[in-house]
């Protein structure tokens, strides 16, 4: 290391006081920028000497300096936290009260810098002296000093730096990366200059909290946990997945123009024939045009009449609401042995009617006849959440020129917490298309079916529609004023009472979902709110499974070089001999060694160590291409190989586009 001292070229250091030797250190020292550039842009005043020829000639040193002459001035945090110099005699030039202060990194916690940290640990052991300057060719990159400052103290590991980075200067936070092969070297180790302290260790790692913070717990007490999917939402995930997935073998269940694979979803033996006129079943099925799945609803012994009738469907494919099951299409089919009408919609797994959900029969004692429905009382808040839910699918329905038809706890599915959809749309326009009502009035209907809905789920009674009365009285009783109004609204016959145009004839307004929104608007603003904070959660979920994601791509490439024994020197023959296997010699021996680091290390007494932080660890610093060196040793123990994490990601790339080559020139 060179031991000159010379000016800082850098101008985010400019007017600064740089740590120099003190006064007549200079006489004997040659400038350094001149061994690193040839020359020195500050050489008519640089206390350093220039010509090589006057080394050693103190004489002269001593007509250029006079104790007026700049000198070294270490900054120092006193104890009320500001910077002051350690000489008491040590003069700065005038130019530097407009300058930001240099704060060494080390001295941060201490120092009146504006720091992007809200909260910093005051930790001793962070603590050490400021190591000599070292010039950078920064010139032109990092000129706005307080920048460089906030990029400096960007600390992955603290929360708070997060808030304030996010808040404060998202631009700067944006900015780092470091995973950017970044040919400036600004994302390297040059750029985190101090790379011993904790607050300028580089983040190899984006498991950011990003998102709301479930847990205040402090770093040390994190688990593994933390870095995957929260265990309630894996399951649900798999559960749904395992569901979707499921077929039954050898099942005598026919095939449906492309739909295969059908699974019975209803359970009920008996099949309620009212609510469409026909028998009706359920099947889940995959499409082989797709591959998605899909649910087919089908109505037994229906004879199709008039081809406008299924044409109708049209519309409802145009019918795309979060709280309407969406509509693919309808076809009529003799695959069952009979001429049945099929119609085909989303599928969505472990979903459950809301009569399951709330009118669910229990056994009971037999006192009481040996079964009774569920009596506890629904909260408010989830009869506001399926008002909103209904409202806004029934906003999208009539303003496309249709009307639900059927909004009744059996046709409703809840496909997740609290959240619903209609589910049978469109059948009642096909099955009904040659006496249908006008659109105005079965508009209408769907509001007072709604109201009707929430009646029965408020009185946990799916007759408490046809005791109109005594269900309002409950409601009243049991819930707020509001949301009687709201039902009461609903309830009302088609037409409400409006301003009368004369004393004789009162006039009636028609009753529509506008006026019904429009009146519970506080109620679509806090369910926003909650929807939003629970993408939130999810969004930052969705943060973490990404590193998890990338690091799996990394594992599987690692894993396509590692020990690959049919591969000898046909592939990158060049660089190995005829005799070798290909992921035995060159960079590949280094990643099979570094394989052996990651996961097979042994502690002191042979066990082996099984430490996810420290597979993390190299695995991400893999992937950022650090300058950090590691000792990698051979499995004979005889040779131990110091390379850097970047060394090793350039032989890993090269590898893998081997491979890739190899793949492609031989047509696989
Ligand atoms: N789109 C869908 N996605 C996933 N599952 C569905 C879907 N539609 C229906 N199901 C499932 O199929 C079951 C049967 O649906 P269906 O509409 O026939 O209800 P039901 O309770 O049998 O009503 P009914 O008494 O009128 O026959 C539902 O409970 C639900 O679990």
């Amino acid at each position: 290391m060179a031991t000159g001292f010379g000016p800082a070229t850098n101008d985010s250091r400019r007017g600064v006081s740089s740590p120099r030797p003190k006064g007549r250190e200079t006489k004997n020292t040659f400038c350094r920028n001149v061994t690193i550039y040839g020359h020195c842009r500050y050489e008519h005043t640089c206390p350093y000497i220039h010509d090589p020829s006057k080394l050693n000639q103190n004489e002269n040193m001593k007509k250029r300096f006079n104790v007026e002459s700049p000198s070294f001035t270490p900054l120092q945090a006193s104890t009320n936290g500001s910077l002051t110099p350690s000489s008491r005699n040590a003069a700065i030039s005038p130019k530097a009260a407009n300058a930001a202060i240099f704060t060494p990194k080390s001295q941060r916690s201490t120092a009146s810098t504006p720091s992007l940290h809200t909260k910093e640990p005051a930790l001793d052991w962070h603590q050490q002296e400021f190591q000599e300057f070292i010039p950078q060719t920064f010139d032109g990159q990092m000129v706005d000093p307080n920048a460089s400052a906030s990029v400096l103290n960007y600390d992955p590991f603290n929360p708070s730096t997060t808030v304030s980075t996010m808040s404060g200067s998202s631009h700067q936070a944006s900015t780092i990366n470091p995973y950017v092969q970044d040919p400036t070297g600004l994302s390297g180790a040059s750029y985190y200059q101090n790379t011993n302290t904790f607050q300028t260790t580089p983040a190899f790692h984006l498991y950011w909290p990003i998102g709301p913070q479930p847990t205040n717990l402090p770093p040390y007490q994190r688990t593994a946990h933390d870095f995957f999917l929260p265990e309630s939402l894996r399951e649900d995930l798999h559960k749904k997945t395992e569901v979707a997935r499921q077929i039954i073998p050898n099942s005598s269940l026919p095939l449906i123009e492309q739909y295969h694979s059908l699974v019975c979803l209803d359970t009920a033996n008996q099949q309620n024939q009212a609510l469409f006129g026909y028998q009706s079943w359920v099947y889940k099925a995959i499409s082989s045009k797709d591959g998605n799945t899909y649910t087919l609803r089908r109505l037994e012994k229906f004879r199709l009449t008039s081809e406008h009738a299924i044409r109708s469907v049209q519309s409802w494919k145009r019918v795309l609401n979060a709280n309407v099951v969406t509509v693919h299409d309808a076809f009529t089919t003799r695959a069952f042995g009979d001429s049945s009408l099929i119609f085909v919609t989303d599928y969505h797994p472990c979903s459950k009617s809301l009569v399951e959900e709330h009118f669910k029969i229990t056994q009971a004692p037999r006192f009481h006849g040996g079964r009774q429905a569920s009596s506890t009382q629904i909260p408010e808040q989830v009869l506001w959440g399926y008002l909103v839910q209904i409202g806004s699918a029934l906003k999208s329905i009539h303003g496309a020129g249709l009307a639900a038809r059927l909004i009744t706890p059996s046709k409703i599915l809840l496909t997740s917490k609290n959240r619903i959809r209609l589910n049978a749309c469109a059948i009642l326009d096909v099955v009904q298309y040659e006496n249908s009502q006008p659109l105005a009035d079965l508009q209408a209907d769907d509001l007072v079916q709604l109201g009707r809905l929430i009646l029965c789920i408020a009185n946990n009674n799916l007759n408490a529609a046809q005791q109109q009365q005594k269900s309002m009285d409950h409601l009243t009783r049991s819930y707020s004023p509001k949301l009687k109004d709201a039902v009461q609204f609903l309830l009302n016959p088609t037409a409400v009472p409006g301003t009368p145009t004369s004393p004789t004839s009162p006039v009636l307004v028609q009753k529509d979902i506008d006026t019904f929104i429009a009146g519970i608007a506080d109620q679509f603003a806090s369910v926003l709110d909650s929807t939003l904070h629970v993408e939130d959660t999810l969004t930052s979920t969705l943060a973490r499974e990404l590193e998890s994601s990338r690091l799996v791509r990394l594992l599987i490439k690692l894993n396509f070089i590692n020990e690959r024994p049919e591969l000898d020197a046909s592939v990158g023959g060049t660089s190995s001999s005829a005799s070798s296997a290909w992921s035995e010699t060159g960079e590949r021996y280094y990643l099979k060694l570094f394989r052996d680091y990651v996961f097979h290390q042994v502690d002191a007494n042979g066990h082996p160590v099984t430490n996810l932080a420290h597979v993390l660890d190299c695995l991400n610093k893999l992937d950022a291409g650090s300058e950090e060196k590691i000792a990698l040793i051979s499995r004979d123990e005889q040779n131990v190989l110091v390379v850097t994490y970047r060394e090793l990601k350039r032989g890993f790339e090269g590898a893998f586009q081997d491979l890739v080559k190899a793949g492609r020139s031989s047509g696989r």
